[in-house]
């Protein structure tokens, strides 16, 4: 994915964890975006947001660390990963938002991260023996029972000739 901004990799990142040096991941950015014209702005917006979707923004919370309302603890236990639930979840406000802005330093490079496995795989007839021989062996009791019962039958139809 193509980035315009500075990238930088969650190991890099997860090394910013004290107080005097603390960076952050967060998927959610506001643009300043009021001194545009309306119709540019809507479409600056949904080119942003289309970009924005595959990206994760990095912040550099150092210097606001004392200041942050919520405290320090919080922001440092959500360094090196992804803070975005985080950072929802304690329902930041629209100023809280913008404010985050000045922070920004860059964004998460993505490029190293295992692709996700979702090639849907065809089962084979091997699929279909393993699945029996599962099933056999998790219900073993009614095939056991309906061969002690038959040799019991069997044995005492066998005396009475
Ligand atoms: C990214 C930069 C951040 C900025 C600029 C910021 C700013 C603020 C501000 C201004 C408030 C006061 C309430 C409000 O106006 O929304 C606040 C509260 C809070 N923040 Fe942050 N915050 C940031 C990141 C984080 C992160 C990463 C976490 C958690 C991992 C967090 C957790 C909290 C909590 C728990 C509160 C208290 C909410 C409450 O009192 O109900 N913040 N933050």
């Amino acid at each position: 994915m193509p980035s315009l901004t500075k990238l930088f990799s969650m190991e890099e990142i997860s090394q910013h964890n004290t107080k005097d040096d603390c960076w952050v991941v967060i998927d959610d950015k506001v643009p300043t975006i009021s001194f545009m014209a309306s119709q540019t702005k809507w479409a600056f917006v949904m080119v942003f947001c289309l970009y924005s979707y595959y990206h994760e923004w990095v912040y550099d919370l150092s210097s606001y660390l004392d200041e942050h309302p919520g405290g320090d603890d919080v922001v440092l236990a959500a360094t090196g990963k992804d803070a975005t639930e985080d950072f929802e979840d304690a329902g930041h406000s629209k100023t809280a938002k913008e404010l985050m802005q000045s922070f920004f330093i860059g964004e998460l490079d993505t490029s190293d991260f295992p692709e996700p496995d979702i090639v849907s795989k065809k089962p084979t007839r091997r699929d279909y023996a393993q699945k029996l021989i599962d099933l056999a062996k998790q219900y073993w009791v009614v095939p056991t029972a309906v061969v002690g019962l038959s040799v019991v039958v069997g044995f005492l139809i066998f005396r009475k000739k």
